[in-house]
């Protein structure tokens, strides 16, 4: 069976998203596509040569009588109601992260996905399908360094525009750690804080740039993690785990190591899309077989509103010095893992 896909919103990766899905994975097609921008819907098509029709709104692609599925590539604040819109009609769907800007809205789709009664929702955080990401899950997992510790994470993007905001660097950037971090403890958090250093000269009068945000775990963890969207020199993301009897880090991504012009050197990517686009690649091959098997197992609403709970702790650290308290409900046992 051949999956049908609608997708909303074409823009940088949902066209990413769309390539992967007619061009590089098995077992599905894209059927239907929308943005705000229909002309951007429309070159996408024609873009990729799809067989697909460009639909007036996201409801209208959720409603479409030959799309089996979603894919949901649209701005953060716009997740949200179209997932509930997904789920009341009873559609798997892959949502971009984050699953909603606030933890309300993620509970929202929490407690309409456990009262439609199956899982339908799975959110893009990639990481735990990074080859790298999981080796060092392996290395914590068998306990070679012992417990973990502190870690000391960065996320560094080249520069940002003028839209991004101080609360995006949590909700659109640092939800990635959010969601990965937990994962590669499996643990929670307690508390939040967030440190605003010296601002770089790149940013600009709406965001404070870079941030440090130390959290706290429910098994004692440290953690700090550097949030740095104008670094200017690449796009850089480190985790170093210290544990009890040793250090493991994430590997840097390949590349080649050149003697050239009296230097050794690496080159370092500049793009999440390159940096990331091996694990993109197995994350939604594994939400197709997943709808394909009614059987999703890839990271869940529960997930999302996790790292969202602790993201709104974050946002209200920028706001406060001193340390926030992140305060997760116990896990539903809908959601066993
Ligand atoms: N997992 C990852 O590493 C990444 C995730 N993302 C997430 O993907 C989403 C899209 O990001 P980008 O592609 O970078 O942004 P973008 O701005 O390039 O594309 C977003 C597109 O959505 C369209 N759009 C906005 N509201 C819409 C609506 N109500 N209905 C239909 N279309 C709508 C816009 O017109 C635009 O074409 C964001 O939520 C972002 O957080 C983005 C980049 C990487
Ligand atoms: O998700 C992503 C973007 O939306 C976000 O803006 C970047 O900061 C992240 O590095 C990227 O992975």
């Amino acid at each position: 069976m051949t999956l049908k896909l609608g997708v909303i919103g074409t823009g940088a990766i949902g066209q990413e998203h769309i390539r992967r899905c007619s061009q590089v994975l098995q077992g599905a097609t894209v059927v239907a596509v929308t943005d705000i921008d229909l002309k951007s819907a429309s070159q996408t098509v024609d873009r990729f040569g799809l067989d697909a029709v460009v639909l007036p709104d996201g409801k209208e692609v959720i409603d479409a009588a030959n799309v089996d599925a979603l894919i949901i590539t649209s701005w953060d604040p716009t997740h949200e109601a179209f997932v509930l819109q997904a789920i009341a009609a009873g559609k798997p769907v892959f949502c971009e992260k984050p699953l909603a800007v606030t933890a309300a809205g993620c509970k929202r789709i929490v407690d309409a996905e456990i009262a439609y009664g199956r899982r339908l929702v799975q959110v893009g955080f990639m990481r735990p399908y990074d080859q790298g990401y999981r080796a060092l899950k392996k290395v914590i997992d068998s306990g070679e360094i012992g417990r973990p510790l502190m870690l000391h994470c960065a996320h560094r993007n080249q520069k940002v525009d003028e839209n991004y905001t101080t609360d995006m660097a949590i909700t659109n950037t640092m939800i990635h750690e959010l969601g990965v971090l937990r994962w590669l403890l499996d643990d929670d958090y307690v508390s939040a804080q967030v440190i605003f250093p010296r601002a770089s000269a790149h940013t600009h009068a709406k965001l404070r740039d870079p941030q440090i945000v130390l959290l706290e775990t429910v098994k004692g963890a440290r953690i700090d993690v550097e949030i740095f969207v104008n670094c200017q020199y690449g796009y850089d993301i480190q985790t170093q785990v210290v544990g009890e009897e040793g250090i493991a880090s994430l590997p840097e991504p390949s590349s080649i190591l050149l003697r050239s012009k009296a230097k050794l050197s690496h080159t370092i990517l500049t793009d999440w899309k390159d940096r990331f686009i091996d694990a993109y690649d197995v994350e939604l091959q594994d939400f197709i077989n997943g709808v394909t098997k009614s059987e999703l197992t890839g990271p869940s609403a529960w997930d999302g509103y996790a790292a969202s709970v602790a993201a709104d702790a974050c946002i209200a650290a920028q706001k406060t010095p001193g340390v926030v308290q992140i305060s997760l409900p116990p896990r539903p046992a809908f959601y066993p893992h």
